[in-house]
């Protein structure tokens, strides 16, 4: 197979840009076009491969339109605002835009939304085949015990992480809510201290565990009178978001502007 995909990626030094960096090197229908960091980042001019013992011919750097330069797709695990400053310069470029990042808030989600129009963007809070396929239970789930059942989202990450709960989290809550006909911004209770009252059967309840490695651990629990079902899902490693994110980029490649999800990307039926 030639490498035909030309692929850059933003947040080259972090735990995902690393994943992401070995991935593309692995493929054999990609290359690596680009490698960001921020400005100040000790490893600006260094070949982005050099971790793995290979060479790539390139160099990271934090000019954004030296790394986007080539580029077919950006795939960016960063901030929202990094992730935001890099898609001005996608628009600008024409380079299509894979977007893991999570904890943007409704106005950065709606900027996303303005550029889609212009270039092809595929944004997910969980790239793994797994999650995805977990959230297709979780609306089947939520209609069947619609009654009688609590609510409850319980997810786990690594000590590094800074937003919660964790973007895979909320879309199980939107899915979940969305199959009750519920509106998740009226029914998330985010976290119970003190006299909290008795349970509101209308709530959908998060709660957050920080710690260690935990690569991200995810359950939703339909707490009933005389019976529980969890339905969870556990990442025990990081290359499934890392090949999913393959597989969007891949994805964009032949599809027009427009804003996308996994549910595309995978061909999972609404
Ligand atoms: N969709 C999915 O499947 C997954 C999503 N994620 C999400 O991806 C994001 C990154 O996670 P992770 O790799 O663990 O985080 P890291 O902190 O390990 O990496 C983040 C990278 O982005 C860089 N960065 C931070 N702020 C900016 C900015 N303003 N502009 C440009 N670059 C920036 C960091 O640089 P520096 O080190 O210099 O700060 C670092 O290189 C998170 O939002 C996380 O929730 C994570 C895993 C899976
Ligand atoms: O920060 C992480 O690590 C992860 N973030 C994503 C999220 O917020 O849902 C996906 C995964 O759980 C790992």
């Amino acid at each position: 197979m030639s490498a035909n995909l030309k692929i850059a990626i933003a947040g080259s030094s972090g735990r995902m840009g690393r994943m992401l960096i070995e991935a593309v090197v692995n493929a054999p229908d990609c290359q690596l076009s680009g490698a960001l960091d921020q400005p100040g980042s000790p490893a600006l001019g260094q070949d982005p491969a050099a971790f793995l013992g290979k060479t790539s011919g390139i160099a990271i750097t934090a000019d954004l339109r030296q790394g986007l330069a080539g580029a077919d797709v950006l795939i960016d695990f960063t901030r929202p605002e990094g992730t935001l400053a890099h898609l001005a310069v996608c628009r600008e470029l024409g380079v299509k835009a894979v977007i893991g990042t999570t904890g943007f808030d409704a106005a950065q989600k709606a900027q996303i939304g303005a550029f889609a129009q212009h270039i092809g963007i595929m944004m997910a809070p969980n790239m793994s085949v797994g999650v995805n396929v977990v959230l297709r239970l979780l609306d089947m789930a939520a209609r069947s015990l619609n009654e009688g059942y609590d609510i409850e989202i319980i997810e786990a990450h690594h000590r590094h992480k800074v937003d919660a709960p964790s973007g895979t989290a909320l879309q199980m809550g939107e899915v979940v809510a969305q199959a009750l006909g519920r509106d998740l911004k009226e029914c998330a209770v985010y976290g119970r201290e003190g006299v909290t009252g008795e349970r509101d059967p209308s709530t959908i309840g998060f709660a957050t565990i920080r710690g260690g490695d935990v690569v991200g651990d995810h359950t939703v629990l339909f707490a009933g009178i005389g019976e529980r079902i969890e339905i969870s899902h556990k990442s025990s490693s990081r290359v499934t978001y890392a090949q999913g994110s393959l597989r969007a980029a891949r994805f964009l490649a032949s599809h027009a502007p427009g804003l996308y999800d996994m549910n595309d990307v995978l061909g999972l039926s609404r």
